[in-house]
């Protein structure tokens, strides 16, 4: 039998465990033995375990001092004292004051944008300023433009929660019921007409819903956005502040990002820089890749709960498949009153063929192609797992028994190999 290591960490107040689990299939469970510490904003049950698996990247904060034990084998554990938390406990004051604000004048609450390079923190910013404004009793808004690596249905997608209680440790915020749009890739730069697009719409049932739901707007709505800020990925930025109407950009560790924010914003846009924690981790491309794998695998089979998907096979004739965007052509040839960029949001029909194997679809909620397809939400994710010229069948891995809520189906260029 292997001995199972055990370490155990005093923290002073004010500082933070960071570890990583990095070996394939190992398990590390952490437990507070004394004193409170949260994880990314969430509080930890003293004496409660919790596991984490391999590609975890953890930080144990504690503001009181406390004592944690580790578990497992840990490719890097040691205790920081320098944490940005402070800062960061700061906007969230400041996000609160607002909302009080906005409560007493019956107004809306704060919209931030948190923004920034690859790998500083936003989604973690994001998560903790949540769960901050949750754990005072607010309803906020989520919003995940990261189509790369969001944490809301799968990639590819632009979506948005009500947070209703923190986000759980090992499996993040609570799903139910999200809002989603389909994108199809895991770059915006790939179809920046569509991303505009579908962030707009967003933006605007997000609105739509606030006016019926007082609690969730003067609690205000937190934007994780994609870490790609130079030339194009600025103007997509620019447009989703301006389509969300943002009062307050949070700018993570990029000082050009800054001052071009504050350039070009409207003055009544707050512009904050605010330094990255030294225990965010870079990853690579090809760790990128491997969460969001992970990430779709997750959406059909679970984390930590296990769901069990279905498979089934649906005939051809029962589908109707379409890709968005057809070929961009030169806008001399485009029929007069069109635009060439026109073409990037049109849906284009989609003839099965094996070459749809291991493809993700989305299953779209509107009623047929002629209705408005690219602003109707998600109901959801299917991944073809075998196409079957002969029969004229495809084999598809769902989260729901059959049959299909929806025959209208939307291409995804993100890829899942079941092999569970
Ligand atoms: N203080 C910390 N200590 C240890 N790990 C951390 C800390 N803060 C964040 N991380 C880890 O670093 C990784 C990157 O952080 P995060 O996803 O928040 O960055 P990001 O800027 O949103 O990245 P992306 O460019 O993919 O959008 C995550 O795995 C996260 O768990």
């Amino acid at each position: 039998m292997t001995e199972v290591q055990l370490q155990e960490f005093k923290l002073d107040p004010d500082s933070e465990l960071r570890f990583e689990v990095e070996s394939k299939n190992e398990k590390v469970v952490l437990e507070v033995k004394s004193g409170y510490a949260e994880l990314f904003g969430t509080e930890l049950v003293k004496g409660k375990p919790y596991e984490f698996h391999t590609g975890a990247k953890v930080a144990v904060f504690t503001w009181h001092g406390c004592t944690v034990e580790l578990r497992g084998k840990t490719e890097v554990s040691y205790v920081a004292k320098e944490t940005p938390m402070v800062v960061y406990l700061n906007v969230h004051a400041a996000l609160e004051q607002q909302r009080v604000a906005a409560e007493q004048e019956s107004t809306r609450g704060p919209v931030t944008m948190v923004v920034g390079p690859g790998d500083v923190g936003k989604s973690t910013l994001t998560r903790i300023l949540l769960n901050y404004a949750v754990r005072m009793g607010r309803r906020p808004i989520y919003v995940d433009l990261d189509v790369g690596q969001g944490s809301i249905s799968t990639p590819g997608t632009v979506g948005a929660l009500l947070v209703e209680r923190p986000a759980s440790i090992e499996e993040g915020f609570s799903q139910q019921a999200p809002l989603v749009y389909h994108f199809g890739y895991s770059h915006p730069g790939e179809n920046l007409e569509l991303y505009n697009t579908i962030v707009s719409r967003l933006a605007e049932v997000i609105a739509e819903r606030c006016e019926n739901n007082k609690k969730a707007s003067t609690s205000g709505v937190i934007i994780n956005t994609c870490g790609w800020i130079k030339g194009s990925g600025y103007k997509v930025l620019s447009h989703a502040a301006q389509a969300f109407e943002v009062d307050v950009i949070l700018v993570l560790d990029n000082e050009r990002l800054y001052n071009e924010l504050k350039r070009d914003m409207p003055k009544f846009v707050k512009v904050v820089y605010l330094p990255k924690s030294g225990g965010v981790v870079e990853r690579s491309s090809t760790q990128r890749a491997e969460a969001r794998d992970a990430r779709i695998r997750e959406y059909f089979y679970g984390k930590r709960t296990p769901y069990y998907p279905h498979s089934f096979d649906v005939k051809f004739s029962d589908l109707k498949i379409y890709k968005v965007g057809a070929p961009s052509l030169p806008s001399s040839c485009m029929p007069l009153g069109m635009r060439a960029e026109d073409a990037l949001t049109k849906l284009v029909t989609v003839w099965p063929s094996p070459a749809l194997q291991h493809r993700l679809l989305a299953v779209s909620f509107a009623a047929g192609p002629e209705d408005d397809v690219l602003h109707s939400n998600l109901a959801g994710f299917v991944c073809v797992t075998a196409v079957d010229m002969d029969r004229q069948m495809i084999t598809i891995l769902s989260p729901q028994p059959r049959p299909l809520p929806n025959t209208v189906l939307l291409l995804s260029e993100l890829q899942y190999m079941d092999n569970h």
